[in-house]
This record gives C-alpha cells, structure tokens and sequence, in this order.
C-alpha cells in the first residue's frame, strides 16, 4: 500500500472526527497507546479547573459542591457502551492490581467449598503474582494452564477462572462467551482483566454473562498515567460479594463512622479509600474521548490498521521478523507483535526515527494501535521505517543496546 493509498483511507474513516480530541507531537508516530495512552486536548483544562477552582476555592466543601464523593460511579458510567455493561455495575478505583485483588479474592470466597483459582500460563504478571499472593492466602490452589486449555481445565473444584482478556503480548483474545458458559456449567465465576481490550475493541459484558471484571484506565481509555482502573460487578451478584479489601468508602454510611464494617449496597461496597479527584478528572476526559465513537467502528479499525501493518512490515522485510500475534484479524486485539533476535535495539533504532511502539524481553517488538489517534498513514509510514532500519541493520550500533531503560 502506498502512503496516498493509506491516505484515502484516512480521508473515508467514520473515526478521523476524534484525532482532534488529542494533542500529540508533530511528525511523531505514536504506536504505545496500549501502554500509555496519549493525551486527551481536555485534560489540561480539567485538571487545571479541578485544581484551581475547585480545590483551590472550595476546597473540602467540594465533596458536596462538585459530587467528588460520587466520581467513582459518575464516571464510570461513561464506561458503559465502551464495555457493555450497565452503569450500575461499574466503578472507578485504584489500580488494575487492587480491583483485581478485591474482586478475584470476592470471587472466591464466594466460593467457600472449592480450592481452585484457574489462570493462564504466561499471563501478565499482576495477574499472576495477585492470584499467588490470594491464593496463598486463602489456602487455595493457583491452577496456570495453557491459554487453549483453560476451558477443559474448568471442574467442579474451580472458584474462579481469571484471565486476562487480550494477551499483552501477542493480542490473541479469549472468547469470553465460552469461558463464561464454561465455568458456569461448573458453578464457577470468571474475572476478566480487560487491560488490552477496553476501548480497543467491542466487548459486551453483560452480553456474555461476565461475571467480574477490571481494567486499565491509562491504555486505550486515555486516563493518563497512573489513572485510576476500572471495575466492573455484574448485577446478579453486587450484593452476595463482599470485598476482601474493606474500607470506609465503601461501607454503607462512611459518614456515621460507625466501628463495625457494614457494606455499602451494590457496587459502592468495591471502594475502599478515597478516591484521588485529580486522577478521575483526567480520566473522564480520557473516557469522553469517545464520546459519539462506536466500538464496532473502533474494532473495525483496529484491525484493518493491525492488518496494514502486518502485511507491509512482511512484504517489505519478512526474512528478518516473525511475527507472534494471530494472523487470523478475528483472534486479535488491537496490538501486533514481530520477533526479532535483536528487538531491543531495533526498537530504539525506530524511536530514534519517531516512531514509537515497545519492547518485551527478550526478543519482541510490541505496536499498539490506537484507533482513536492513530491514522492508515501512519501505519505504512511506520511499516516502511521498520523495513528500512531492519534491512540497512541500522539498528546494530551501540548506542541502541544500552540497556538501561525500564521499559
Ligand atoms: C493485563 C494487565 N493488567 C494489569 C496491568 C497493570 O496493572 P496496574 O494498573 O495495577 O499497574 C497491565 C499493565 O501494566 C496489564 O497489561
Ligand atoms: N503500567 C505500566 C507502567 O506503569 C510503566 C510502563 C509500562 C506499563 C504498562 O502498561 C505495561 C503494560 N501493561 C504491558 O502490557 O506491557
């Protein structure tokens, strides 16, 4: 494809209205938003109101005056057609490792009589390291399968299946109807960890009879960096879950400071402290980005972009890549992974050229695709400074294999 071909595309796309939405630099190509999402055009004069007028001239009587005590569900609400999910069954709250921690443990102390909590092999690592710390906790078992085999691995001793939506990796998704119907045939309960997909691709949550579920707000919902999460408990079990993290916020009157813990009806019970203000702020312009977007179209783009890339970067330098996400664009998200023996410094190479994306030890190069931002341009602009660097061997120079960085 070429760059005026690729520019056609950009010309017809039903999403090109939401570019404006965000401020990223000039000549920049911007292949990170599944990491760190880029920066909302309201965010500046959100916080800045939040702060100065808000904080700064009312300040505690801003609880009250501004609703800040009512942001974490306010907010959340506008998560709702990006998920699929009522709005009641949303909240915003600390971080994906804590929301996964409370609802996981919720999920299975619901389920007193079984001792398995199912995950993937090779899953992110917090997904991991949360269920080894719950689990040792709890007295139960950590089961980690292969991702194919979660679902034959689902008995009757499962308490929950945990996974994580789309893979950080490879951004091969699991089919979240049939792990669903699969631990629910079991009597088990699933939490979903939709880091990857919320915003990137169309998820229907209650569609599909989730259970539990959490997310990142600072990949492709925009929140900034270190934004609040996002939790999300289906209607049917808000008040036979309680949360193993308890705290004043999300007892049933935090005011009374009564001693006992009595919990909060429905989904309020899931707060523990309180929420930071300055985080949610940014975060809802983060959401409001997709305001009037339609995740059929975001989904839709995501993986024509994906598929652009894929087919540039092997038709320009195939011998030198392998590529490790599906190659069905059905069984992807909206990330696309190469190896390469030497990715680490062919990724600084391409930063150095201005095109961003990520490196996963050891040997892949991580692009993320933004629907939202990100143009058809771009793409093949990106697909052919990754074909010139790889096949010049650009890369192979000292100063892109200091190892330093951290991420
Ligand atoms: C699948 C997944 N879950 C969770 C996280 C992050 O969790 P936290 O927001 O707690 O750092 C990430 C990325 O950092 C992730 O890729
Ligand atoms: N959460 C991150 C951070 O605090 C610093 C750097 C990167 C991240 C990430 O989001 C990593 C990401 N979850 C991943 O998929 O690799």
């Amino acid at each position: 494809m070429t760059r005026e071909e690729a520019e056609q595309l950009d010309a017809a796309d039903p999403l090109a209205f939401a570019r404006e939405r965000f401020i990223l630099p000039e000549n920049l190509i911007y292949l990170d938003g599944n990491s760190l999402g880029a920066l909302p055009r309201a965010v500046p004069a959100m916080l800045a109101d939040t702060a100065e007028r808000q904080w700064g001239d009312d300040l505690i009587g801003s609880w009250n005056k501004h609703g800040w005590i009512d942001w974490p569900t306010r907010v959340a609400a506008k998560l709702s057609p990006i998920v699929g999910a009522q709005t009641h069954e949303l909240l915003i709250a600390d971080s994906t490792s804590v929301c996964l921690f409370k609802l996981l443990g919720a999920a299975a102390h619901a389920r007193p009589q079984r001792k398995t909590i199912l995950t993937q092999q090779r899953n992110f690592p917090t997904d991991l390291y949360v269920a080894q710390g719950l689990a040792e906790m709890m007295g139960l078992q950590l089961k980690a399968v292969p991702a194919d085999e979660v679902i034959g691995a689902i008995d009757a001793d499962t308490a929950a299946v945990t996974l994580v939506h789309v893979d950080y990796r490879s951004a091969s998704i699991h089919d979240m109807r049939a792990v669903n119907a699969a631990a629910h045939a079991e009597g088990a309960l699933t939490v979903w960890d939709l880091s990857h997909s919320a915003g990137a691709i169309a998820i229907d949550l209650d569609g599909t009879a989730c259970d539990l579920a959490v997310g990142c707000g600072y990949k492709y919902l925009n929140g900034g960096p270190g934004a609040p999460a996002f939790l999300f408990v289906a209607d049917r079990l808000q008040n036979d879950l309680q949360s193993p993290l308890q705290g004043w916020m999300g007892h049933a009157d935090p005011f009374a400071f009564e001693d006992d813990y009595r919990p909060a009806r429905a989904i309020n019970r899931f707060l523990t402290g309180t929420p930071s203000i300055l985080g949610l702020a940014a975060l809802e312009a983060g959401l409001d980005t997709f305001a009037d977007v339609s995740m059929r179209d975001v989904e839709a783009k995501a993986r024509i972009l994906s598929q652009i890339f894929i087919d540039e970067v092997e038709m320009r330098c195939g011998a030198e890549v392998r590529l490790e996400s599906p190659r069905d664009p059905r069984e992807r998200a909206s990330h696309v992974v190469f190896a390469h023996a030497d990715a680490y410094a062919v990724m600084q190479a391409l930063i150095d050229r201005n095109v961003i994306g990520d490196f996963r030890a050891p040997t892949l190069m991580r692009f993320g695709f933004a629907p939202l931002y990100n143009t058809h341009a771009q793409v093949v602009a990106a697909a052919e400074i990754l074909a010139d660097i790889l096949i010049a061997r650009s890369w192979d120079q000292p100063r892109f294999k200091d190892r330093a960085k951290v991420t």
